[in-house]
């Protein structure tokens, strides 16, 4: 089971001081989709250039032009592009026709879809690395999490690997990895608290044991 740190409410320079603290317990990290906003894909390749033997994940939630979209963030260093599951097949099939002519990944984010586990079989089936169960920051305010999503698709998924995310802490990280993702992503869990080292390492500690 791999970590992977999600960086959202900083800058590039926010961005590069976190992971130098803990970039030896993280296997994945991750530039946010607000920080591709407000910095652009400069942000994907700086972390790159500064980590070049960190997987790098750009959270662009692509929702249309797959392929283009993909070939972008490929350009300026990601290894793993995400893609919205509530987008249409053929954006889906082009960015993973992209990303494999590149040797590089596609997560497919469930956020907002609702017959979770219909689409994820479908999404499976087109040929994505990752598929995730994701409740995003604005239905963690309304205090749901994606626990029983995960258990949901790990049921229907065949050939992807699994990952969840969203609000994820030290406290409820035995509950996930009960459920045996193949990736748990992280953000404010690990960004948010005083010590951030400790909590990267402690987590790291707690998914390698699966
Ligand atoms: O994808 C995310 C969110 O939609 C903002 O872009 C976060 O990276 C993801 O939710 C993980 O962050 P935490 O919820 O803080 O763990």
């Amino acid at each position: 089971m791999k970590l992977q740190l999600a960086l959202d409410l900083v800058d590039i320079a926010g961005a590069i001081e976190v992971v130098s603290e803990v970039a030896e317990f993280i296997d994945i990290v991750e530039i946010g989709t607000p920080i591709v906003i407000n910095e652009g894909l400069h942000a994907v390749k700086a972390i790159k250039d500064a980590f070049p033997s960190l997987t790098v994940l750009a959270d662009l939630k692509i929702m249309d032009a797959g392929g283009y979209e993909v070939m972008k963030a490929v350009e300026a260093g990601a290894d793993i592009v995400t893609v919205l599951g509530v987008s249409d097949d053929s954006t889906i099939r082009g960015a993973v026709e992209e990303a494999k002519k590149h040797n590089k990944e596609i997560l497919v984010d469930l956020i907002n879809v609702k017959d979770i586990k219909a689409r994820a079989a479908e999404v499976d089936a087109l040929g994505v690395d990752y598929i995730c169960v994701h409740s995003g920051y604005d239905h963690q305010a309304d205090g749901k999490n994606s626990f029983d999503d995960l258990n949901a698709i790990k049921s229907v998924v065949k050939n992807a690997k699994t990952a969840i995310a969203g609000g994820i802490k030290l406290s409820t990280l035995p509950e996930v990895i009960a459920a045996n993702p193949d990736l748990v992503i992280v953000g404010g869990g690990i960004t948010g608290e005083e010590d951030r080292l400790a909590a990267a390492a402690e987590m790291k500690r707690l998914v390698s044991q699966v």
